[in-house]
């Protein structure tokens, strides 16, 4: 087919936050775009996931805030008792989420992006079939194809839901009613935000987690801390080792509680409702990639670091992906960065993504952030590159801000390289955790020596200090070991 043939440029299937900055970066950039849209302009993000659980977690962290006495009256302030509106508080949380949806809707067609509503396929390379929503077939053809279909909450095989007894975090955001006793499966990033939103609004929890810890994903050392203070400290009864074998939703909500290791049946619960956070999976089975030969890896779309779609390992001409569809750190600013990385490597300019630089936080009150490798990761990396590896800590409270704000309860973990100083990687716990994890993202993404970060001044009094305490224990360390190497040899 030559160039001028074709109906568009590009054409972007998926208007999550993927789809939007990779159609957004092309039309910006001349191209001629369309961008194709199954459910809600905005995807998973907008819609299901971070705007309004952040709506939720923002509203329901000053109920909590306001309804903590002693921590209030440390401060010599009494409150009156706290007083909620459970609707009102939904309705901050969606109305946030028609606004960012709106916005970026009009930023997309400002930017002269074709906007398609319906189901996306393939049919076969740089052809899309257009379902659309009267039921109308088209076929439309593009140069270049982006797949940014996003992800769906996964259900393990047991669990039944109903969408009002048992549902999903796209049935929680919607906050429209709180049980007396919720049970929440997974005790991951989902799980903890809603444990977070449901215990400060009153709610009694019970946390079911099949691995054999609470919050297996993060650092072990932050999770110590974390969840003295997120799960023990509260209405929360945690419970790790066992899965959540069978789930019957109804009024009480019946679960089977099995040993992870034997699946053995070790309890029952009777419970008001139930959340399953048990992870996501990838949206691609519409897609039709049978039609240009890709095989999926339990569907999600194998890519290059360039984000072109690999077949044996080889990439597709004139076919991207980007986004939770590809299982890469399945967050909103992967998705957005590989959708902007994509379109750079159309238009020529090779480009290549830095996944160790790229943070993620959870937003809990206090909120977890990380970047760069876990200290299993950078043990491995130290071993088979055969350095050695610093490890410091910088302890929240020391830092004159955190004091301050009677919130002392955190801690840093910093993993540098001891031969040449190179950060690898930061777990923190505490006060703004989500902010603080930025400045050490960037130092991931320079590949900066903890010799250079230690000179850099942070104002005083700032709860970035704790970033500054770490950076010059980890200096220290680095001269004593560039020391006793240089006597040693
Ligand atoms: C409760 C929750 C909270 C979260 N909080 C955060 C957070 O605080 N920070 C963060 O970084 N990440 C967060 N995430 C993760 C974040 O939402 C995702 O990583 C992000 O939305 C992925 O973007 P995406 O563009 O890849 O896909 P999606 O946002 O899932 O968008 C994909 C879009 O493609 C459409 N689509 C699918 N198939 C087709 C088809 N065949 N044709 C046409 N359209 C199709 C879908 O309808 C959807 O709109 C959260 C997720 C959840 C569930
Ligand atoms: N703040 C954020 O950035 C944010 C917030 C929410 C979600 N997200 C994204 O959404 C994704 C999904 O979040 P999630 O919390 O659902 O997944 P997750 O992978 O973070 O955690 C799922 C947990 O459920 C457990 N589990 C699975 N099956 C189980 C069963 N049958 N019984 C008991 N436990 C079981 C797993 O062991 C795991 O600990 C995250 O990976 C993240 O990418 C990000």
């Amino acid at each position: 087919m030559s160039e001028a043939s074709f109906d568009f440029d590009v054409i972007v299937i998926g208007a999550g936050y993927g789809g939007f900055d990779a159609a957004k970066h092309a039309a910006d950039d001349g191209l001629k775009v369309a961008i194709v849209e199954s459910g809600e302009m905005g995807g998973t993000c907008v819609n299901r996931g971070c705007v309004p659980s952040k709506a939720l977690l923002a509203a329901s962290g000053r109920v909590r805030e306001l309804a903590d006495a002693e921590h209030l009256s440390g401060f010599g302030i009494h409150a009156a008792p706290v007083r909620f509106e459970r609707q009102k508080i939904a309705d901050h949380a969606n109305q946030l989420v028609a606004t960012i949806r709106s916005n970026l809707t009009k930023t997309l067609q400002r930017a002269g992006v074709t906007i398609l509503r319906g189901h996306g396929r393939l049919e076969g390379s740089q052809r899309i079939g257009l379902r659309e929503k009267s039921g109308v077939d088209r076929l439309l053809t593009a140069r270049d194809v982006i797949l940014a279909t996003g992800s769906d909450p996964f259900v393990p095989p047991g669990i039944e839901t109903d969408g009002r007894t048992v549902f999903t975090s796209d049935e929680a955001v919607n906050l429209e009613w709180l049980p007396r006793w919720i049970a929440i499966i997974g005790s991951g990033y989902i799980g903890l935000e809603f444990a977070d939103v449901y215990t400060a609004l009153g709610c009694e929890v019970t946390m079911i987690e099949a691995l054999d810890r609470v919050m297996p994903t993060f650092d072990p050392d932050i999770t110590k801390m974390a969840a003295r203070h997120l799960i023990e400290g509260r209405d929360i009864d945690a419970r790790a080792g066992v899965l959540a074998s069978k789930v019957i939703p109804g009024c009480p909500v019946r679960i089977e509680l099995a040993e992870m290791k034997s699946r053995e049946l070790v309890d029952s619960l009777e419970v008001d409702a139930v959340l399953v956070a048990t992870g996501r999976v990838p949206s691609s089975k519409g897609l039709n990639l049978e039609s240009v030969g890709v095989e999926t890896n339990r569907g999600f779309v194998p890519i290059d670091d360039s984000m072109r779609v690999l077949v044996n390992g080889k990439p597709l001409p004139h076919l991207w992906a980007v986004g939770d569809v590809t299982g890469k750190l399945m967050l909103a600013h992967t998705a957005a960065a590989q959708g902007t990385l994509a379109v750079d490597n159309i238009q020529g300019h090779s480009r290549t993504i830095d996944y160790r630089s790229i943070p993620a936080a959870t937003f809990t009150h206090p909120e977890i952030s990380s970047v760069g490798l876990s200290e299993a990761d950078a043990k491995d990396l130290a071993a088979k590159d055969g350095f050695e590896l610093g490890s410091v800590r910088s302890y929240f409270k020391a830092n004159s801000k955190a004091l301050a704000e009677l919130e002392s309860d955190g801690l840093m973990k910093l993993l540098f390289r001891k031969d040449n100083g190179e950060v690898l990687g930061a777990h923190i716990y505490g006060l703004h955790a989500a902010d603080l994890i930025q400045e050490v993202a960037n130092a991931v993404a320079r590949r900066q020596s903890v010799a250079q970060l230690a000179t850099e001044v942070h104002t005083h009094p700032t709860l970035s200090e704790v970033v500054e305490v770490a950076y010059k224990q980890a200096a220290k360390q680095l001269a004593k070991a560039v020391v006793a190497s240089a006597s040693a040899s």
